[in-house]
């Protein structure tokens, strides 16, 4: 079974890599949508494999330190596409949640990144 969890938070962000002209080389705004997923057995007893509140509490702590900021000046967020956020998200909260199957990341409504560890 796969539960997750859905987050939102708004940042801003530059890619300094793209060529030059590129839209994304300016600093511009997104309205993240961050889901994180753990895929466990059910628990014959509770009829869940884990609680959302323990979802939920290591990932808004992670969350708090993303909204309403510059992506680019977070350590390790030098470059922050979707693909390098969704990995950095997995690498800050592998330790505090073990059961993490996999972190999606929408940059946009259509647009996004999903990492599984690996
Ligand atoms: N593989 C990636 N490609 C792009 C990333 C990324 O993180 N990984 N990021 C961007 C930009 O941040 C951009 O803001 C979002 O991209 P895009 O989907 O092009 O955004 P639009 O809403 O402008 O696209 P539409 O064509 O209007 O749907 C670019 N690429
Ligand atoms: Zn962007």
């Amino acid at each position: 079974m796969i539960v997750f969890k859905e987050f939102r938070f708004e940042a801003a962000h530059q890619l300094p890599r793209v060529p030059p002209g590129h839209k994304c080389g300016r600093v511009h705004g997104h309205s993240y949508l961050l889901k994180v997923s753990v895929d466990g057995e059910v628990d014959g007893e509770l009829g869940w494999v884990i609680d959302f509140a323990d979802i939920g509490g290591p990932v808004k702590t992670l969350v708090g330190r993303l909204d309403h900021r510059l992506l680019n000046d977070i350590p390790g967020l030098d470059n922050p596409t979707c693909e390098v956020l969704a990995r950095w998200v997995w690498e800050q909260l592998i330790a505090q949640l073990p059961v993490l199957s996999e972190v999606a990341v929408w940059e946009t409504a259509t647009s996004g990144a999903i990492y599984r560890g690996q």
